[in-house]
């Protein structure tokens, strides 16, 4: 599909912390959310995801995070509502996390740090035809973030832990079918954050209307080590480096407003 093709952008180096603020970029993302100076916005809808399972079809690990896959040629596994205008499609999701459970997530609230964070890749298919046509516009994606605190166990999270050990190099694919992103959502998903940024990593385009849940969802810690098994480097290299830390450096606001829809 459009969102796997298999160029893998070769900025994406393990420790890559990137730029710090991308050429020209004025709308960076991740941010640290001050929920005192988010502004509440009744006109925000809620936000109603319909996904299908069928559509979910490989994990890749691209050397930088895991991608889940879904086929995005059809409006199958869709997202509107919330702050979006427009349909948005579900073309991967994927997490970010850190080596020790103190640190991980990109995006914090009121500094506050999470072991990682899932974000669910959506681009706009009222507007564009395909996802890389999409990465490079102002209102071409739009990506649910979801943060991972250390809890019971997720029953729904564990069929893709169970065939993590088969993408543990970079570069490797496995097909991987019928699994309900929905599942990884937390129960509340009417109170959110909203602000316009960008991807936190290359190509950076700051095409991304973010939306990130107040409410986190629960991995155990096993679940999570399991993340932490996988490698950033291909079977090929003779020094292995563990799949940690894959998270960018937060970005200022520059003057932006992040709404609230909840009071
Ligand atoms: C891993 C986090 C990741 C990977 C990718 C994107 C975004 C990503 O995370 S984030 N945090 O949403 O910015 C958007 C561009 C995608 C890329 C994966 C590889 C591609 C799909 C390329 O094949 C073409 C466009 C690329
Ligand atoms: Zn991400």
């Amino acid at each position: 599909t459009a969102c796997s093709s298999k160029y893998v952008l070769s900025a994406l180096h393990p420790m890559w912390q990137g730029p710090l603020v991308a050429p020209g970029g004025n709308r960076q993302s991740p941010i640290d959310i001050r929920v005192r100076k988010s502004v509440f916005d009744p006109h925000l809808k809620p936000l109603t995801p319909d996904y299908d399972p069928r559509t979910c079809s490989q994990i890749w690990n691209n050397g930088y995070s895991f991608l889940v896959e879904y086929d995005d040629t059809t409006d199958k596994s869709t997202l509107k509502g919330g702050p979006l205008e427009d349909n948005f499609r579900l073309c991967q999701f994927h997490f970010h996390w850190g080596e020790s459970n103190a640190w991980g997530s990109e995006h914090t609230v009121d500094r506050r740090l999470f072991p990682a964070e899932l974000h669910m890749v959506h681009w706009n298919s009222d507007k564009y035809s395909r996802f890389e046509e999409a990465v490079m516009e102002e209102n071409g994606l739009a990506v649910i973030g979801v943060f991972l605190k250390i809890g019971k166990r997720h029953e729904g999270l564990q069929k893709l832990v169970d065939v993590l050990p088969a993408v543990r190099h970079k570069d490797s694919v496995v097909e991987f079918t019928r699994f309900d992103p929905a599942c990884l959502l937390p129960t509340n998903i009417d109170d959110y954050w909203t602000y316009a940024g960008s991807l936190t990593t290359p190509p950076l385009t700051e095409a991304v209307t973010w939306i990130i849940m107040k409410q986190h969802i629960e991995v155990s810690h096993d679940q999570l080590a399991v993340f932490r098994s996988l490698l950033f480097t291909s079977a090929e290299e003779e020094v292995q480096k563990s799949m940690v830390n894959n998270f960018r450096v937060q970005q200022s606001l520059q003057g932006r407003t992040v709404r609230s829809s909840f009071t």
